[in-house]
């Protein structure tokens, strides 16, 4: 057992902490901590038993004075109180604790800008991260740096830099629990050395209230996305006193399935694809089922005017809208997503039937899109209008293989390759030829970055293949639309 690793059990037991003689705390240089189990565990044993008050939030923190002066909570809350209590070193009653904490974690918010663009080219990560990285330093000029700077704060401010920011968040985003609505998310010493595994854990996490036995509630089964600082959370005026019973209360750490002696004990942090637990955690997994791909509704509209005149696709867009389509939403970008086995979302394949129909169908649509009401159901309709009598197979695709026709396969196949060429100039097989050489713990951040990359490109692959199937499989004619095309340039996207 490592020195931290005793060091650490040693706080537990100062701290209230009843952890079963079964757990085994693995340390490796190369990849971290882990859990293992002594002895087979089964399933409904409780195997430890985490008081509140030894987490660390914004509630328990030495520094919670200073962050309710100064207005600070959620997430970047908690960053503070983790710089703080790092900076006060052996002085922390976390100190046991933090010990064994990496300094940072390797998520991609901590590369530098250069290995963000270099190594995340082209992925669902490149924006989202650059993106990260500008409001956090914001966030950390506009609310850490004048608390800093301010003449009565004694630590040491090299501590409270915008590097420790940055640290403190990925420990933040890859280790912290939503622990109740007192505390917020927190550390939670113990259960945060349980690695992920996706749909296979051993172990959850429950929160115990002291006064009932009736009032447990789970916690969430998983890490969760760190929250965003809500309004009723920043009140925390008399928050402290009508909360302090459940503050005495107890987290649990129960096994939901067996695990044999000598095997790791998984906890899981949800059911993502890679790009979610790379962003938030810094790693990913080999053929993960919950891997998507997001195509952009800008990369449609582009790929569109390169075959149709830009008024042509906004009609065509504005009609899809009023039907009551719409894509998925986040940071004021509109994408579709395609699974993992290359399904793509419905609502493009709406669209592009939409661009693809001849403008008699098109006015048609166009009509009857007037008087549709919010919430009917547009596919129907459109089946009906645009099926002129011929039978329709009912499927539970709710008539999706009426739109997929020849055209629309085709565009698929299209916004492929275009969504491909944002990666940039090397291959599928170049990129399988570097992860073949690749360590994963030395180059930690090449290997999962390459495996992001290569898993979208599997999942574009699928696109293509299920296109394909589909258009094989769909017999009926094209719509005549040819002569409305302007010309093809798809080298538009390759350059
Ligand atoms: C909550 S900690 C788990 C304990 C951690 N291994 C440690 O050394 O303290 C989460 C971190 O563990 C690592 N991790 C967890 N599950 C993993 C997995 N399945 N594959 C690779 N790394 C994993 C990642 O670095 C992640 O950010």
């Amino acid at each position: 057992m490592s020195r931290r690793i005793r060091a650490f059990k040693r706080w537990m037991t100062s701290q209230g902490f009843d952890f079963s003689d079964a757990l085994e705390f693995a340390d490796s240089d190369a990849d971290g901590i882990c859990v293992r189990a002594l002895c087979g565990l089964r399933e409904g044993d409780l195997v430890a038993t985490i008081p509140k008050r030894a987490c660390l939030t914004i509630r328990t923190s030495g520094a919670r004075e200073v962050m309710d002066g100064a207005g600070l909570a959620g997430p970047l809350g908690l960053s503070f109180a983790i710089m703080y209590e790092r900076a006060l070193g052996a002085a922390s009653l976390w100190y046991g604790y933090l010990q064994l904490l990496p300094e940072e974690e390797s998520v991609p918010l901590v590369w530098s800008s250069g290995e963000v663009d270099a190594l995340l080219r082209g992925t669902e990560l490149h924006k989202i991260v650059k993106e990260d990285k500008k409001l956090l330093r914001e966030d950390w000029k506009e609310c850490i740096k004048p608390l800093i700077e301010a003449a009565d704060f004694e630590l040491d401010p090299s501590d409270f830099g915008i590097d420790r920011y940055f640290a403190a968040k990925s420990l933040v985003s890859s280790r912290s629990f939503q622990i109740d609505e007192y505390h917020g998310s927190g550390m939670v010493p113990l259960a945060d050395l349980f690695n992920h595994k996706t749909g296979l854990e051993n172990v959850h996490f429950t929160s115990v209230s002291s006064s009932s036995s009736d009032d447990e509630s789970d916690v969430d089964d998983a890490f969760i996305e760190e929250k965003q600082s809500k309004p009723e959370e920043q009140s925390t005026s008399d928050a402290g006193d009508s909360f302090s019973e459940d503050n005495a209360a107890n987290l649990e750490m129960i096994v939901v399935r067996d695990v044999e002696a000598g095997d790791e004990v998984f906890n899981t942090y949800g059911y993502m694809g890679n790009a979610a637990l790379l962003h938030r955690y810094g790693f990913t997994e080999p053929n993960n089922p919950f891997d998507i791909v997001n195509i952009d509704l800008n990369l449609v509209l582009q790929w569109c005017t390169s075959s149709f005149s830009s008024r042509y696709a906004r009609a065509r867009l504005s009609l899809w809208r009023r039907l009551n389509y719409s894509g998925c939403m986040s940071q004021n970008s509109e994408y579709f997503e395609v699974a993992s086995d290359g399904e793509p979302q419905f609502e493009l394949i709406a669209l592009l039937f939409i661009i693809f129909i001849p403008e008699e169908a098109y006015r048609k649509l166009n009509y009857a899109a007037d008087s549709f009401k919010d919430g009917g159901d547009a596919t129907k309709m459109i089946v009906a209008k645009m099926s002129n009598g011929r039978r329709i197979h009912k499927t539970p695709g709710n008539g999706k293989e009426f739109f997929l026709t020849r055209n629309v396969c085709g565009a698929l196949v299209a916004l492929a390759d275009v969504r491909e060429s944002l990666y940039g100039s090397d291959s599928l097989e170049d990129d399988l030829g570097k992860l073949k050489i690749c360590c994963p713990v030395q180059e930690r951040k090449l290997y999962h970055s390459l495996v992001l990359r290569l898993c979208e490109r599997k999942i574009l692959q699928n696109l293509r293949a299920y296109a394909s199937r589909q258009s094989k499989m769909n017999k009926k004619e094209t719509f005549g639309v040819r002569k409305c095309f302007k010309r093809t340039n798809f080298s538009l996207f390759y350059s």
